[in-house]
C-alpha cells in the first residue's frame, strides 16, 4: 500500500453517492403483500433505469466451521420456490450450501439508490431443473460451464483456452449436452429488506418476515 492513508481517506469520503434529485419515489404503504412482487417491480425500475447487469446478485454463504464467502451470481428465476441462480455442484459455494443451507443475497441498484436483502435457506432445484438452466445457456456458456473445475488454482491461460477449446467441440458436436455438475439453487428467504435512499438524505427499510406461508412487515429503523 503505496497510497498516503489521509489522502486515501479523504478521496473516499469525497467520493460521489447517490443523485438524490434523481430517486424515484417509494411510499412503503403502497408495497404489494408479497416481498417478491415488490423486487420484481424494483428490478423492472433498474431495468429501465438502465443499471448494468440489474439482475446481479450477491451471494453470501457460510460453510461448516462457519467462514463465510460472497460472490456475485446472475438471478436466473423468481418463484415460491425462491430466487434462483445457478452454477457448479463443485464449486466451493455449492460446497458450502451442501454443509450449510442458510445463506443471503443483496441487490444493490446504485442509479436508483436502492438495495434488496434477502436470508433464508438454499435448496438444489433437482437434476431436471439444473439441467433445463444448462441447455438454456448460449452454446460459449455452456463450454465455460463444462470446463468445471470453479475456482481451482490454474497454472496459466493457455490451460484454461486449451480447456474451453475441447468443451466447446463437445457442446457444438452435441446440443443436448448437460454438464452433470450443473445445478440450478433457489434461496427461500423468511427475510427480505427493502432499503432506499430518499432526496431529503434520509433512507427508506421496510422489512418483511415470513411465518410458514404469510408475510408481515413493518418498517426499521434506519
Ligand atoms: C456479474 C457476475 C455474474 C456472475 N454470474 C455467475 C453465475 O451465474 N454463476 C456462477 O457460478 N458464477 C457467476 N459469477 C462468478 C462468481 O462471482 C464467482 O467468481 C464464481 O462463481 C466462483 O465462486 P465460488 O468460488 O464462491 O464458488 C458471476 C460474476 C459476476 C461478476
Amino acid at each position: 500500500m503505496s497510497a498516503d492513508p489521509t489522502e486515501l481517506r479523504t478521496w473516499l469520503r469525497g467520493l460521489p453517492s447517490f443523485e438524490r434529485d434523481q430517486l424515484p419515489p417509494f411510499d412503503p404503504e403502497d408495497a404489494p403483500a408479497d416481498p417478491a412482487d415488490l423486487f420484481l417491480a424494483w428490478l423492472r425500475d433498474a431495468v429501465e433505469a438502465g443499471s448494468p447487469a440489474p439482475h446481479a446478485m450477491n451471494l453470501a454463504t457460510a460453510d461448516a466451521a462457519g467462514v463465510v464467502t460472497a460472490r456475485t451470481l446472475i438471478l436466473k428465476d423468481l418463484d415460491e420456490r425462491g430466487w434462483h441462480f445457478a452454477t457448479g455442484s463443485h464449486s466451493p459455494k455449492a460446497v458450502a450450501l451442501a454443509q450449510n443451507p442458510n445463506a443471503a443475497m443483496t441487490s444493490f441498484w446504485p442509479a436508483l439508490g436502492r438495495q434488496v436483502r434477502l436470508a433464508g435457506t438454499v435448496s438444489d432445484l433437482g437434476e431436471p431443473t439444473g439441467a433445463a438452466d444448462f441447455r438454456a445457456r448460449p452454446p460459449g456458456s455452456r463450454a465455460a460451464a463444462l470446463v468445471g473445475r470453479q475456482s481451482e488454482p490454474l497454472d496459466s491461460r493457455q490451460e484454461y483456452w486449451d480447456a474451453y477449446a475441447a468443451s466447446l467441440a463437445r457442446v457444438e458436436a452435441n446440443p443436448d449436452l448437460v454438464a452433470p455438475e450443473w445445478r440450478a439453487y433457489a434461496l427461500r428467504p423468511h427475510t427480505v429488506e427493502f432499503w432506499t435512499a430518499t432526496p431529503d438524505a434520509g433512507q427508506i427499510r421496510l422489512r418483511f418476515r415470513r411465518d410458514t406461508d404469510t408475510w408481515t412487515r413493518g418498517l426499521v429503523w434506519p
